[in-house]
């Protein structure tokens, strides 16, 4: 069938979906469960998917089902689908944080293919990043079905031991919303230095840009990338001095700790 179904056609499923139409995937072949009226309708206009607001009308048109919703609807809509699931067997792709496959295999009914993937919201201009965890009923040929579907979005990072997924969670998943802050941070500190709103925001923004191609396209790394910036004793030195100063890499690794303990809690919580 080659079909695949979105359970739950929110931000991140969108991502998903705008990385893989046009290009990889037949907008025909995508079927997106969503309750949202405005949300569906989006989707059917800007990808020409199918669309229902109900998840088995989906899942039973895909032999392959994303599951996109929150982690603490995950259980309920996976109960649901269980009859569907243990008649035709799609390969499961769940991309809510924290959930194990374990727990997603027991709401399905059992003896289910899960991959457990950790996509982000560049996906939706084909720069994404997805950690990728498949359990023991996953075969060959479904690991690069689910490699070949997420390569749409960006790259993929297979990981063997799926308590690391928290910690992908914590790095990528959660990480564009990190950038985000610091251009927040960036423009704000442009502005109280005196520059425009708009100066500010193109100033901050297309720094970024420009330093994340130079990270991913280069081939040295970001501590050498850091070092050729800062000239001796210039002004580069004396922000990144700030920086150290003010303790940084450990509000960095403290933050992402934060991100992989409530992974943790939400697989917790939702069982
Ligand atoms: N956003 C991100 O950057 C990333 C998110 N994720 C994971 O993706 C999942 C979705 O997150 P995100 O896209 O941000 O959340 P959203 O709330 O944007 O998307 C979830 C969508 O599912 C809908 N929904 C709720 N209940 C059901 C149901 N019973 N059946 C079908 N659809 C339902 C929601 O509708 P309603 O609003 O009415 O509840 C909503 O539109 C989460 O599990 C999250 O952990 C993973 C990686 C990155
Ligand atoms: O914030 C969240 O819980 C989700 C998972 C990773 C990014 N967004």
């Amino acid at each position: 069938m080659d079909n695949i179904a979105f359970i739950g056609g929110g931000n991140m499923a969108r991502s998903l979906i705008g990385g893989l139409v046009p290009g990889r995937v037949a907008a025909a072949s995508l079927h997106v469960a969503e309750p949202v009226d405005a949300l569906r309708d989006a989707l059917a206009r800007d990808f020409g998917v199918h669309v229902s607001p109900d998840n088995a009308t989906a899942a039973r048109a895909a032999d392959t089902w994303v599951l996109g919703v929150k982690p603490q609807v995950l259980r309920e809509v996976c109960e649901a689908l269980s009859p569907i699931a243990q008649g035709s067997r799609p390969l499961i792709v769940s991309i809510a944080a924290g959930i194990t496959t374990a727990q997603l295999d027991r709401w399905l009914g059992g003896r289910m293919a899960i991959v457990r993937a950790m996509p982000n919201t560049p996906a939706l201009v084909g720069a994404g990043v997805t950690g990728l965890f498949a359990n023991a009923r996953v075969h060959a040929q479904q690991r690069e079905r689910t490699q070949h579907l997420l390569n749409a979005a960006g790259r993929t990072v297979w990981i063997d031991d799926e308590a690391r997924m928290d910690a992908v969670t914590a790095v990528s998943g959660s990480g564009p919303a990190y950038v985000f802050l610091l251009a927040e941070a960036m423009q704000a500190a442009g502005e109280a230095e005196g520059l425009s709103p708009d100066a500010a925001r193109v100033l901050a923004y297309q720094t970024i840009l420009g330093a994340g191609r130079m990270l991913c396209e280069s081939d040295v790394d970001a501590a050498e990338l850091r070092r050729r910036v800062t000239s001796p004793n210039g002004t580069t030195h004396a922000a990144v001095q700030s920086f150290e100063a003010d303790g940084f890499r450990a509000l960095v690794q403290r933050a992402v700790h934060a991100a992989a303990v409530r992974g943790k809690e939400l697989s917790d919580a939702n069982d």
